[in-house]
């Protein structure tokens, strides 16, 4: 039976990944949120790994908060990049197999066709350096890992853009969408069925793109989720210069998945 360490399982991933975990009953999978196990903490990170002795780790512990974190700057990177160095360090010691998580927005999108796996990252906010510093560290610190990036998860579980509109949609009979920033939205769920397939199929490590298939705006992504939930609001297309935010965000950002 393989045991599976899942950190920042409160979250988005960790929620869906619970969900379906009972789809796996070959897997001994071990939930564990910022509360039991805090990625900042080294101590408490090898104290963990000591007692579970895990055979995986995916690591679904970030922080997410991407305008918060223009101002939030040393917590962006104290759990995004040495909160992921403890976990590359424990990993090495124990023979575990890293599963970590990375973001379409290490990307500048300047360009106009699918981001290759190889491409240079060029972030443009402060969560994108702080993400891409994890990715470095994981590739300095460890042999056997699988990183994988992917963009714009929605589902029912935790914080995201799906559940921001549905939100909104109680209180106002219109909202404004950008519609010049370009990504492919991934259900979370189906992300967690790739991540698992790669564990159990054991591919080869290294770095991995996961994404949907569908290419639109945030504009059009909030169309198809008021049309999937029959829900009648006006949606405006705007520009970013007219939904000012405190961070920058790629214009175009979709993951080849080749
Ligand atoms: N959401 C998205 O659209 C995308 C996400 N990703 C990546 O996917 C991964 C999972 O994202 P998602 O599930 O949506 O994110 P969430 O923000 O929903 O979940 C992250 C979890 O990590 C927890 N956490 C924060 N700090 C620590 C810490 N020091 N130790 C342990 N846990 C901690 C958070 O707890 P708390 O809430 O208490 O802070 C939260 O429960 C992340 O690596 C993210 O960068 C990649 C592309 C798109
Ligand atoms: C709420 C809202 C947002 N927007 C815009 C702002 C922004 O440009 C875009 C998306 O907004 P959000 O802040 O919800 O999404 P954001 O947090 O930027 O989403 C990103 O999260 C991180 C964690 C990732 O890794 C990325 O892949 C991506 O999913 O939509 C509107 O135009 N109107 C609105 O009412």
């Amino acid at each position: 039976m393989k045991k599976v360490l899942v950190t920042g399982s409160k979250g988005q991933m960790g929620q869906a990944l619970k969900s379906i975990s009972g789809n796996y009953p070959k897997v001994d999978f071990v939930f564990m949120d910022r509360d039991s196990l805090d990625i900042t903490c080294q101590s408490v990170v090898d104290e963990v790994f000591d007692k579970i002795l895990p055979d995986y780790c995916f690591n679904f512990a970030a922080y997410t908060a991407v305008d918060k974190a223009e101002e939030d700057v040393e917590s962006a990177f104290k759990i995004n990049g040495e909160g992921v160095f403890n976990l590359a360090k424990a990993c090495v010691k124990h023979n575990t197999i890293l599963i970590h998580l990375s973001t379409d927005f290490i990307f500048d999108g300047t360009k106009s066709s699918p981001y290759f796996k190889d491409d240079i990252p060029n972030p443009i906010n402060v969560y994108g350096v702080s993400k891409l510093k994890g990715e470095e560290y994981v590739k300095e610190i460890l042999q056997s890992y699988y990183i994988v990036r992917t963009s714009w998860l929605y589902s029912d579980f935790g914080h995201n853009f799906k559940q921001t509109m549905l939100r909104l949609s109680n209180a106002n009979d219109e909202i404004n969408v950008v519609d010049d920033q370009i990504g492919a939205p991934t259900n979370a769920l189906e992300l967690c069925c790739f991540l698992m397939n790669l564990m159990q199929e054991k591919r080869e490590y290294g770095v991995y793109h996961y994404r949907g298939e569908k290419v639109c705006s945030w504009y059009e992504f909030a169309v198809s989720i008021f049309r999937e939930n029959n829900i009648n609001i006006k949606v405006n297309p705007i520009t970013t210069e007219e939904y000012p935010t405190k961070a920058r965000r790629p214009k175009y950002s979709v993951l080849d998945l080749g």
